[in-house]
């Protein structure tokens, strides 16, 4: 067993200077000149869709999450599904863009049409100018603090992409049923550490799971036809009355953290210590020797939590961020753009 690994510290992430630019790019004033009220115009939004539909806050972080772990954070993942009712049967066979993938597909609708209504009130106030990809990066922090969870700064100046591609998403994505081991393989791969999965992780401490992604754990766990010993037994019982093993709706979903679902703070820490993790990648984080001591950590302080967490999206909104060369940049005013237009994606 490998020693565990150190926590990311603000320094190493998000106390950058405002002054000098990053290697990436990225900066705090980006927009200063060209829409200095940007993130009061995302904050307008965010703050009414908090209201009217508060499931717009968890989806919109996964929506953040899922677009910077696949080609870097450039609103790849908001571009438009080819399957559905519009494209029809044939097409609903062959996945080409990246929401059109398994592990998008439940993606509920209104996170995208939360990004989709900031961009539209951004780009009335300043057209041609801010890019999908940092509307996302604002919105998820916007509620991430409306949840009662930190406010942090977002640099900003990220790209949008011009492809989706279905392909990439196998394999860059974490999924529920992942070891430690594949979890800090898939965040390596995007230059994140172990302490980074972990405080990251504490996102779910808000949002909901459908049961497909933990049902195994209730019934049947990795064939042995009885429960994960590591559930507690009375969250069995309770998930399991959601869940039926079969003939229960796809649609079912039940909250990640079972004290605080609608709070930010690190209820989801002392959960895992109490065997109420809801997917075997969550629970996994304290039984494994190289992360425990930081779920343990995290869990003993909120602040601590924060701080952790503040520093480890700074790193994850950097993930392979565009460099748009002089004369190229592309725009576009509706971030699911991709929707009526076919794109030779072999001519790209
Ligand atoms: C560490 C590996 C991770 C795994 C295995 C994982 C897996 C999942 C799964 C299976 C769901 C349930 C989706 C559904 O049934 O609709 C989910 C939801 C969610 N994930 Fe993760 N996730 C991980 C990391 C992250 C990260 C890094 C973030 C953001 C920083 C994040 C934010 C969320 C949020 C907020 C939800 C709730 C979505 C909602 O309620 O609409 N997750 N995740
Ligand atoms: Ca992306
Ligand atoms: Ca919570």
């Amino acid at each position: 067993r490998e020693a565990p690994l150190p926590l990311p510290t603000a320094r190493s992430a998000a106390g950058t200077s405002r002054r000098a630019p990053e290697r990436h790019g990225l900066s705090l004033d980006f927009y200063a000149k060209t829409c200095p009220a940007v993130e009061q115009i995302v904050g307008n939004v965010t703050a009414e869709r908090f209201r009217d539909r508060p499931a717009s806050g968890p989806a919109v972080l996964r929506l953040f999450h899922h677009d910077c772990f696949v080609e870097g954070c450039d609103a790849s993942i908001l571009i438009a599904p080819t399957t559905g009712a519009k494209a029809g049967e044939a097409a609903a066979a062959r996945a080409v863009v990246e929401r059109d993938t398994e592990e998008n597909r439940n993606l509920p609708q209104y996170g995208f049409d939360t990004v989709e209504m900031a961009k539209a009130a951004v780009e009335r106030k300043c057209p041609g100018v801010v890019t999908c990809a940092d509307v996302l990066a604002l919105a998820a922090r916007d509620f991430v603090h409306l949840a009662g969870g930190p406010h942090y700064e977002v640099k900003k100046g990220r790209k949008d992409s011009k492809v989706s591609l279905a392909g990439k998403v196998r394999g860059s994505l974490p999924r529920a049923n992942s070891t430690v081991d594949e979890l800090l393989r898939v965040f390596a791969a995007k230059g994140l550490g172990a302490g980074d999965l972990v405080a990251l992780s504490g996102a779910h401490t808000i949002g909901f799971a459908h049961c497909a992604h933990f049902v195994g754990r209730l019934y049947d766990f990795r064939g042995t036809r009885r429960p994960d010993p590591f559930m507690d037994a009375r969250l069995v019982k309770a998930l399991r009355m959601t869940c039926p093993y079969t003939g229960g709706s796809a649609r079912a979903v039940v909250p990640f953290d079972v004290s605080t679902p609608f709070q930010f703070d690190h209820a989801y820490y002392d959960n895992l210590q109490a065997r109420l993790g809801v997917l075997g990648s969550d629970q996994a984080l304290f039984l494994d020797a190289r992360t425990r001591p930081l779920v343990q950590e995290l869990g003993a302080d909120k602040a601590r939590f924060f701080k952790a967490f503040v520093a480890s999206m700074d790193r994850m909104g950097s993930i392979r961020v565009k460099k748009g060369k002089k004369g190229e940049d592309f725009f576009v005013t509706l971030c699911h753009w991709l929707e009526d237009q076919s794109l030779d994606h072999d001519a790209i």
